[in-house]
């Protein structure tokens, strides 16, 4: 890998990162491609390229899904990266060559136009070899490792998407496996360790629940509640082999500003899900009225997600793992969107108009672990309804 053109995220962060994130040293950065010259003449070539990753837990049916998009006629150019950790039946054809101990991955090109190759590593490296590649594809899915945290992943592309790379992260999609699923998410973990599983479902934006075939309606019945009581606001897909309709996979937008229409639909249809008693991540959602100040709404946040010093009844420290709402900002004209991954997270204008007769509001929705709504909800409040001085 070329070291020149490499950049460390320093810069125009739209994303707010603690530095503790910004100093990790496991967090491979991206090597912006050079485009500098070509982007102005020719169409087009200015556009960023989405990038879905793929999550889910050993064998749940990710290389599956992959292949099936890989072999399906449906005219768009997609770029994928597959895992090639487990067996499966990953697309054999493609190499990944160890050489001086560093791995080197070959493109595949197929016959529907779509790229290919498989990784061992979480990804990132072939996806600075592909966008040598640029004009070849428009669309980048990335397989993650079953047991890796997609959080971490989608923390990096993130953050670099402000940092004039060409790419940007359209989604996460989890795949669970419908006969195994419901083990893998109730599984306990001793204290402190997070069920990945479950870390997975939370931090999806999409949810297929694949292998329906092996299991009865009852079964089904359970897994996809267990799938909902931990991401109330996850799009929930049941497939078999992971034939899933490609439209509900891409374009989901679930990190910019657009998602903001359908959020805010979402979000009005909620039902606040039962609080649960025990250790597992779950979501909870509060309203609360009038307008905020931008600043009040970081502090709100950075404890949260930085300081972690919002403590549930028992003391234990709340810990987000995905944030999601529409916001109210004084003097903006527009709802805020305010996403979170871990410790990242943003704000962003919407399309939307506060109405002039509509009353402005304020709606969130987390998912973690130790969440108590009422605690939150009241410290929400103390925090925006204080009065910290601006300059
Ligand atoms: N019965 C059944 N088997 C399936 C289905 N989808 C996938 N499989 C099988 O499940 C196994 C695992 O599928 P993969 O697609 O490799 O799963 P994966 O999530 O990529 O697995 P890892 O990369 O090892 O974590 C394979 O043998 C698939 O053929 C399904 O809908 N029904
Ligand atoms: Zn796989």
């Amino acid at each position: 890998m070329p070291a020149a053109g490499r950049r460390r995220v320093t810069r125009r962060l739209r994303a707010v990162a603690p530095r503790s994130h910004m100093e990790d040293e496991d967090c491979p950065d991206l090597v912006p491609i050079d485009v500098g010259i070509v982007q102005d003449s020719e169409p087009g070539s200015g556009r960023k390229i989405p990038v879905t990753i793929i999550t889910g837990y050993l064998g749940a049916g990710k290389t599956t899904l992959l292949n099936y998009i890989l072999t399906e006629q449906h005219s768009k150019r997609i770029a994928v990266i597959l895992n090639e950790f487990g067996e499966g039946s990953a697309l054999e054809k493609s190499l990944a060559i160890s050489q001086g101990g560093e791995l080197y991955e070959e493109w595949l090109e197929l016959r529907n136009g779509c790229l290919c190759c498989s990784v061992k590593d979480n990804g990132v490296k072939a996806i600075e070899n592909l966008m040598q590649k640029r004009g070849k594809f428009d669309y980048i899915l990335l397989e993650t490792t079953g047991l890796a945290d997609p959080g971490a992943v989608a923390s990096m592309f993130w953050v670099d998407s402000e940092l004039g790379s060409d790419i940007y992260l359209d989604g996460i999609v989890s795949v669970v496996d419908a006969k195994h699923g419901l083990q893998h998410l109730t599984e306990e973990k001793p204290e402190g360790l997070v069920n990945e599983a479950a870390r997975q479902v939370a931090l999806a934006d999409l949810i297929i629940i694949n292998k329906t075939d092996l299991v009865s309606g009852e079964e089904l019945n359970k897994v996809r509640a267990s799938v909902r009581s931990i991401n109330g606001l996850v799009k929930i897909l049941e497939t078999q082999r992971s034939r899933v309709d490609l439209s509900n996979v891409l374009d989901l937008h679930a990190f910019d500003s657009l998602s903001g229409i359908s959020l805010q639909k979402k979000l009005e249809n909620m039902k606040t899900a039962h609080a649960h008693l025990d250790k597992g991540i779950v979501t909870v959602t509060f309203e609360v009225l009038g307008n905020i100040k931008e600043e009040n709404l970081n502090l709100f946040i950075q404890n949260l997600l930085w300081e972690k010093n919002v403590k549930d009844k028992t003391g234990r420290t709340m810990d987000v793992i995905r944030l999601k709402g529409l916001v109210s900002i004084q003097g903006k004209s527009h709802q805020v969107i305010v996403q979170g991954v871990h410790e990242l997270y943003d704000l962003e204008e919407t399309a939307v108009a506060w109405k002039e007769d509509e009353k402005r509001t304020n709606r969130l929705v987390l998912i973690g672990r130790n969440l108590n709504k009422e605690i939150i909800k009241e410290v929400f409040i103390e925090t925006v309804s204080e009065k910290h001085e601006s300059s």
